[in-house]
């Protein structure tokens, strides 16, 4: 079925948002494009906490905690708790520590990442390492590859890697991450877009910060991040939502609003101001394919 373009349509916006309880909102390209904020961002949360909705914010942006979105969300004027905010960093630390449940010798997490994902995997008493370690931050150097190669520069307690958007990913970090997976680690992924929306444009996403790997071990991680079902699951036994009566509002097709589909909520927005373009999901046989759509999210104030 063909999506609703709403943008200038007053009684088709109206229509549309008494259709659903519960909001769950994008952050990269739909509130923000790095630090600037989108016109109307604040307002239509506004308006949407105003009509009594439910908000949770899913970003699969695993650089920042729950807590550093919340003074992010602050730093921008935005009205949010923190209790709202679900991030891909937050749901790889539930997932390793609620249902992977690694066993002692073999439960610290080897992180390919920043420092959200370690305050998130702290904040689940998940013993880790690497991440944002600065004496990793240099070029590898012949007595490295030695120490790699002996195991003497690994730590034996490792028994997991997870990969996010690193922005200080090298050489030695890949290397490191490379050889616990051949010691048979898990392979985790907070996500893997392949872009990271920032500045009007595009970068390497976190599933390019980790391709390496992938390339190199010739396996794909397991992504907690959208669209994976594992974190819907645990968004909905945290906020306890009515499926039919959600909807879904991203800017990414492949993540944001096939997580929706595949959850088979009641429906899905897409918002033009990131990576995916109305074309993807406009052609003849696209695979996915948004309930409705606008060029902004402030559009939504009608
Ligand atoms: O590369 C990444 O990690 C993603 O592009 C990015 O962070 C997505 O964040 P979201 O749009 O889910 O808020
Ligand atoms: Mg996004």
């Amino acid at each position: 079925m063909a999506p609703k373009y709403l943008t200038g349509d007053k009684a088709g916006i109206s229509e549309f948002l008494d259709r659903f309880d519960v909001f769950l909102f994008d952050c990269d390209g739909v509130l923000w494009s790095g630090d600037h904020l989108f016109p109307g961002t604040a307002e239509t949360i506004d308006m949407l906490r105003k009509k009594g909705k439910q908000l949770v914010f899913v970003t699969n942006n695993s650089t920042k905690s729950r807590a550093d979105y919340k003074k992010k969300f602050d730093s921008m004027g935005i009205e949010a708790k923190v209790e709202e905010v679900f991030g891909s960093s937050y749901s790889a630390s539930i997932y390793i520590s609620r249902i992977l449940k690694l066993q002692a010798p073999k439960n610290k997490v080897f992180v390919l990442g920043e420092s959200g994902i370690e305050q998130e995997l702290e904040s689940e008493n998940v013993p880790y390492c690497g991440g944002t370690d600065p004496s990793l931050r240099r070029d590898i150097e012949p007595e490295d590859y030695k120490k790699i190669a002996d195991g003497s520069m690994l730590d034996p307690e490792v028994g997991c890697v997870l990969t996010g958007l690193d922005f200080h990913v090298n050489y030695l970090k890949l290397s490191l991450a490379f050889a616990y997976l051949r010691q048979g680690a898990v392979f985790l992924a907070t996500n893997t877009d392949s872009t990271l929306p920032n500045s009007h444009t595009l970068f390497p996403g976190a599933g390019a910060v980790g391709a390496p790997l992938v390339k190199a071990i010739g396996r794909e991680p397991l992504a907690l991040g959208k669209p994976s079902q594992a974190m819907m699951d645990a968004i909905e036994g945290k906020f306890q939502f009515d499926r039919s009566r959600t909807c879904m509002i991203g800017d990414r097709l492949n993540t944001d609003i096939q997580f929706g589909i595949e959850g088979k909520l009641g429906g899905t927005l897409a918002v033009l101001t990131g990576v995916s373009k109305k074309e993807e999901f406009l052609a003849e046989g696209a695979e996915v394919v948004p309930t409705a759509y606008v060029d902004k999210l402030g559009d939504l104030l009608g």
